[in-house]
């Protein structure tokens, strides 16, 4: 089953997204890709792949992430934030990592985590379905 994947990381993050998506660039290929704005036109660039980009980050791309989980149009984030340096934008990325918890939404957070979901057949099976809280 095709699910539509968000893709984001902040400027020192950026190089281990590129590596990381690189090495998974088969299974990505499979899905509808979107990303934060300067992510997602480098991932476009590396990865060959259409890649729909929203707002930079700190312009309101990780609030427009958050409106697709809102609305239970994303199946997972990769969000390689970075812990060492502050962002202009702080309450957006923690904005969009909360919707996460709210949600049950799949999110990764670092290599070693996007390593195990995409090799999860829990999460990579077709007919897997997030279970999604009822409020
Ligand atoms: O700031 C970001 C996520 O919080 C990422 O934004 P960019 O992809 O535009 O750099």
């Amino acid at each position: 089953m095709q699910k539509t994947i968000a893709l984001v990381a902040h400027d020192h993050k950026k190089p281990d997204l590129v590596k990381w998506s690189l090495a998974h660039r088969s299974e990505l290929s499979k899905h509808k890709l979107v990303a934060t704005g300067t992510t997602g036109g480098i991932l476009k660039k590396e990865l060959n792949l259409d890649v729909h980009c929203f707002n930079s980050g700190p312009l309101g791309g990780d609030q427009q992430i958050g409106a697709l989980i809102a609305e239970h149009r994303l199946d997972c984030l990769i969000f390689f934030w970075d812990p060492l340096n502050p962002a202009p934008h702080d309450p957006d990325v923690k904005a969009l990592l909360r919707l996460c918890s709210v949600w049950n939404l799949p999110v990764a957070c670092n290599v070693a985590t996007a390593d195990m979901l995409f090799t999860s057949p829990a999460f990579l099976e077709a007919d897997y379905q997030q279970n999604i809280p009822n409020f």
